[in-house]
């Protein structure tokens, strides 16, 4: 007898047949406010394109547009081992990278959760927990220690400025880190300084952005790959540009540089639209920007990425609270903490497959301690979803603008992060908003642009990047601007 045991309940089916009219206005209206038609989408596009060319422009313009001095796609050739290191807004992962040579690789890594404390921390204890977690790496990796300095390729996901591949300036902090000392300055010094304090045998090689490790990682495997994109605590894509098309960097490249070449370009897009020209923001986006450390900046991110959405959600049930929809004579003391709702919270609500929600129920009861109806809960459910289908489809501009500025008609844009990787139904509803703004109306599979996984950028792609700087520099070749 095959014991089959409880199968998995089905998809619920989400009626609102006991929710009184008044919970279905509001729900009516929550949709009107987080809903982007596709006509919507296209004229977000145009503008983004168009921010694009801007930000390569020597005025420059909301979007940084950072070359990333990576002049060529991977061959696939590439071989040897590398240390990489990848500072996310949520984990630093310490990697081991074995190139095959042969387009494979292996990875051996460990994941350091950030301390809690780590956005608003002393910069001396940002890299003392990152050259510490290095030494604890290396000694399970490297038990007899290592004779000669390993490599190290430095995956830092925020905006740094780089003239060459091994610096970076940080511009700003995003995604909530407000760590003093450190914006200005070149973060691989700072970090190299904190490795030889600890006596390690690595020297930091190359600094590059997770999603530029994200395209070259994703064109090592697959050669159909044109950008790559990170929907994690931030939001970000990066892509390679003709070197001819950057007039930012006119008489800033060494004679080496070819101008019919490529060059990687970390776009930092969470940036698109800080002038709040075409974004539909809502009275909600404008409070997590005005009660951020850094107001006024990353405006699409904010918007879409992971470090905000479960935010957005709160704000919106403090309001549903104030006008009387939920919780009525509730102690909503916990909901009135900011950030204590991460992404991972309107997820767990779409994913309840049961009528009454009662995962749901039981989420909200343990997270904030409030109890709820099941038409609350039916509530609470449609916004939930609302604002994970708002960030799935805005997400789908930056993808959008950036092949039309390639004038890319079909390509693979290699995409990495836990939203992406996570969030329930992101995949299809990018699918859905990529149809709304080419007008394909085909299914995903069938999509000439299409957004697949991507290889392990800020491991793979941070080893196979040091791998090109080496070979360039056996050449002599530079990796940076002329000095
Ligand atoms: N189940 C989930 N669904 C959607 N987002 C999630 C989920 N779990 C965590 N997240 C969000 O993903 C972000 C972490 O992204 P990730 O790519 O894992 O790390 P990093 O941004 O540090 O590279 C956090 O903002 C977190 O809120
Ligand atoms: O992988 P994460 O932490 O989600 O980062 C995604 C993006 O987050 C943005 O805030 C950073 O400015 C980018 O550099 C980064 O690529």
């Amino acid at each position: 007898m095959v014991h089959l045991g409880p199968k998995k309940p089905p998809t619920r089916k989400g009626s609102l047949i006991d929710v009184p009219e008044s919970l279905k206005e509001k729900v009516d209206q929550l949709h009107t406010l987080f809903w982007v038609t596709p006509e919507k989408l296209k004229s977000i596009t145009t503008h983004f394109v168009s921010e694009l060319e801007k930000g390569l422009s020597k005025a420059g313009g909301n979007i940084p547009m950072i070359p990333g001095w990576v002049f060529e796609y991977p061959t696939g050739k590439e071989k040897g081992d590398y240390l990489a290191i990848d500072l996310g807004g949520t984990n630093l992962r310490v990697c081991l990278i074995k190139l095959g040579g042969d387009r494979t690789f292996d990875t051996i890594q460990s994941k350091f959760a950030l301390p809690k404390d780590i956005r608003t921390t002393e910069s001396e204890n940002l890299w003392d927990f990152i050259a510490v977690s290095l030494r604890d790496f290396l000694h399970e990796e490297f038990p007899e220690g290592s004779v000669h300095k390993l490599p190290l390729g430095f995956t830092f996901s925020y905006p740094a400025t780089q003239t060459a591949l091994n610096h970076g300036v940080l511009q700003r902090w995003t995604k909530g880190y407000d760590i003093k000392g450190v914006e200005g300055h070149d973060v691989v010094p700072m970090l190299q300084k904190a490795l030889d304090k600890y006596d390690l045998p690595i020297e930091v090689t190359a600094l590059i952005n997770d999603t530029t490790g994200t395209l070259v990682a994703s064109a090592y495997t697959d050669p159909e790959t044109q950008m790559g994109l990170i929907f994690g605590t931030g939001c970000n894509g990066a892509y390679f540009e003709k070197v001819n098309r950057i007039p930012k960097l006119e008489g800033k490249l060494c004679d080496d540089v070819d101008l019919e070449g490529l060059m990687a370009i970390n776009c930092e897009y969470g940036a698109f639209d800080n002038e709040h020209k075409v974004l539909p923001r809502t009275k909600y986006d404008v409070i997590i920007d005005e009660e951020s450390p850094r107001p006024g900046q990353q405006a699409f991110e904010k918007m879409i990425s992971g470090y905000y959405l479960g935010e957005v959600m709160r704000l919106v049930l403090l309001d549903l609270y104030a006008d009387g929809f939920i919780f009525k004579n509730q102690d909503i003391s916990k909901l009135n903490e900011a950030y204590i709702l991460d992404t991972s919270f309107p997820a767990k609500i779409e994913e309840d497959p049961f009528e009454n929600l009662s995962d749901t129920n039981e989420l909200i009861q343990t997270l904030l301690g409030i109890k709820t109806t099941k038409p609350e809960r039916h509530l609470i459910r449609k916004l939930a979803e609302f604002v994970g289908e708002r960030s799935s489809r805005l997400s789908v501009c930056g993808i959008a603008a950036l092949a039309k500025k390639r004038g890319l008609t079909e390509c693979h844009a290699a995409a990495d992060g836990s939203v992406y990787n996570k969030y329930p139904n992101f995949k299809e509803r990018a699918a859905n908003a990529l149809n709304d703004i080419f007008d394909w109306n085909l299914p995903a599979d069938k999509h000439p642009i299409k957004i697949v996984a991507a290889e392990d950028g800020s491991g793979a792609g941070a080893a196979i990047i040091a791998a090109l700087a080496e070979n360039r520099l056996a050449k002599g070749l530079s990796l940076g601007e002329r000095s």
